[in-house]
């Protein structure tokens, strides 16, 4: 364990006892001699009288004759006042180092020290090196130590992600054991479990950069949303989202966040598998083609006309009838999540959620009903959505193929959607490449693609943002 006393350093300086009214002249006089270190005022108290202060001289001042100060800055306090000089012992213990300077300390020379970390809210995450993990709890510690209050847990990620909601495993290492934690960008609040879902806070400036392409009054369907980095500032800007996740915790904590950031009339959420979730959005029913007329949620030229909350509002009503049942566990919007094995199928999660499709929620206590797919498609998603995003950059590129013949021509108005298609490119990959597989995946020619390089994943891997319109092949022409 960390023996705190092995930090402390006494230091033998002298200090210029002084009267309280001159000190500030002093003080000016002595700029460049006086004790410069951070936290530590270099005037104190004088225990022998009120009326004294203290000026403790830096380490160069060595001699109590002061003849390692200039003669010129000597006279000038000579001309103030008789001049005493005192001995001045100084301990800086524990609480004075940073964590750099303990863990130097503690850590083998040549170690890389980890006094930097990733923060999320109230959680600092390490990375530890094999070479470190023996130290991992005292340096754990030190984080914490010199981070409190600000971090109240520090977590250390073990081994490496495989599971499909991209969520590492963490280990605690200091502080509570509670991985809640509320994050802010942009304005909007982020409320998450760090065990149960993933969050990437270095993603903050793409989140932005590509929410400020959308308009408000826009369609945005977010087929991996996670908690809503996309969907929650999108929905602020007055754009309606049709956000999915595969994870529940994920969509739990989605529908917390809406609310949190009061737009849950502008997200509906669902708890599918990606491709099943976009295909349900361009089904067409009976029910809907009916509706096509009476209830006309797109105006021409394929624009949404939802631009506020009023709107979106009065929609909702439409779409949650009195008929509808309560939600079940997974709207539950308390956000208390519920510990699950990470290789949930598509079936655990679909289940749980009745058919996968929930309602966000809306303003007062319409929150969290389960809808009918065939009353979610109210929204006439299968008539036009302008954005697509698919932020799973391991593998979203082979997810293209749900777009194959899934748009029908016959039923759609305005421009087919942009699509956001995040991957990652290795340094012996070509963005041709990329753009070879994504056509390879949609059997369809891509035109005018564009790559915007996200961040720098490994020395050889970057993540990469690839947009483009989804080609008109892609439609599908099937015309009864
Ligand atoms: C890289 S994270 C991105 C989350 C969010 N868009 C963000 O920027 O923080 C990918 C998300 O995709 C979800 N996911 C993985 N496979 C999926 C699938 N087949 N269908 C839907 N979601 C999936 C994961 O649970 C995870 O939340």
């Amino acid at each position: 364990m960390l023996d705190e006393s092995k930090f402390e350093v006494n230091l033998k300086l002298w200090a210029l006892r002084i009267p309280c009214q001159l000190c500030k002249v002093a003080t000016r006089i002595l700029n460049g001699y006086l004790l410069d270190k951070v936290r530590i005022k270099p005037i104190t108290e004088d225990p022998t009288s009120e009326k004294n202060r203290l000026l403790i001289l830096s380490e160069k001042v060595q001699n109590p004759d002061l003849s390692d100060i200039p003669d010129q800055k000597r006279d000038e306090l000579k001309g103030l006042c008789k001049l005493e000089v005192v001995p001045y012992s100084l301990t800086l213990g524990y609480s004075y180092w940073g964590a750099d300077h303990v863990l130097k300390q503690i850590l083998p020379p040549g170690a890389e020290v980890p006094s930097s970390f990733e923060t999320i809210g109230r959680i600092a995450h390490l990375n530890l090196h094999d070479e470190l993990l023996h130290y991992k709890d005292v340096i754990a510690k030190v984080i914490y130590d010199k981070n409190y209050p600000r971090i109240r847990t520090v977590v250390n990620k073990v081994g490496t992600i495989t599971n499909e909601f991209r969520v590492p495993k963490y280990e605690i290492l200091a502080g509570d054991h509670d991985m809640v934690t509320e994050v802010k960008q942009y304005g909007a609040t982020f409320q998450l479990d760090y065990s149960l879902v993933y969050w990437n806070s270095r993603l903050e400036h793409e989140h932005r950069r590509l929410v400020s392409q959308f308009q408000a009054g826009e369609t945005i369907c977010d087929m991996f949303s996670g908690i809503g980095p996309f969907a929650i500032p999108a929905a602020q800007k007055g754009c309606r989202v049709y956000a999915n996740d595969l994870n529940p915790d994920s969509i739990n904590y989605l529908k917390v966040n809406a609310e949190i950031n009061k737009v849950d009339d502008r997200i509906r959420a669902y708890n599918m598998d990606a491709r099943k979730f976009i295909s349900k959005l361009m089904e067409v029913t009976d029910y809907e083609i009916k509706l096509e007329s009476d209830v006309p949620v797109l105006g021409k030229g394929g624009k949404c006309k939802i631009q506020g909350n009023e709107e979106s509002k009065s929609e909702d009503e439409k779409l949650t009838g009195e008929d509808l049942q309560s939600s079940s566990r997974n709207a539950d919007a308390s956000g208390a999540s519920v510990k699950r094995p990470c290789n949930n199928s598509e079936e655990e999660t679909g289940r749980a959620s009745g058919n996968g499709i929930l309602l966000v929620g809306g303003r007062k206590g319409r929150m969290n009903k389960r809808i009918r797919s065939s009353e979610i498609s109210n929204t006439m998603t299968w008539e036009h959505i302008d954005h697509v995003i698919m932020n799973l950059p391991a593998s979203a590129i082979q997810f293209l193929d749900a777009f194959r013949d899934l748009i029908h021509r016959k039923y759609w108005k305005g421009p087919l959607p942009w699509i956001h298609c995040y991957c990652f490119i290795r340094a012996t990959e070509t963005q041709e490449f990329i753009v070879a597989e994504a056509e390879s995946a949609l059997n369809a020619h891509i035109q005018d693609p564009r790559f915007h390089r996200v961040r720098d994943v490994a020395p050889n891997k970057a993540m990469f943002c690839l947009s483009f319109r989804l080609p008109e092949e892609c439609f599908n022409e099937d015309i009864h």
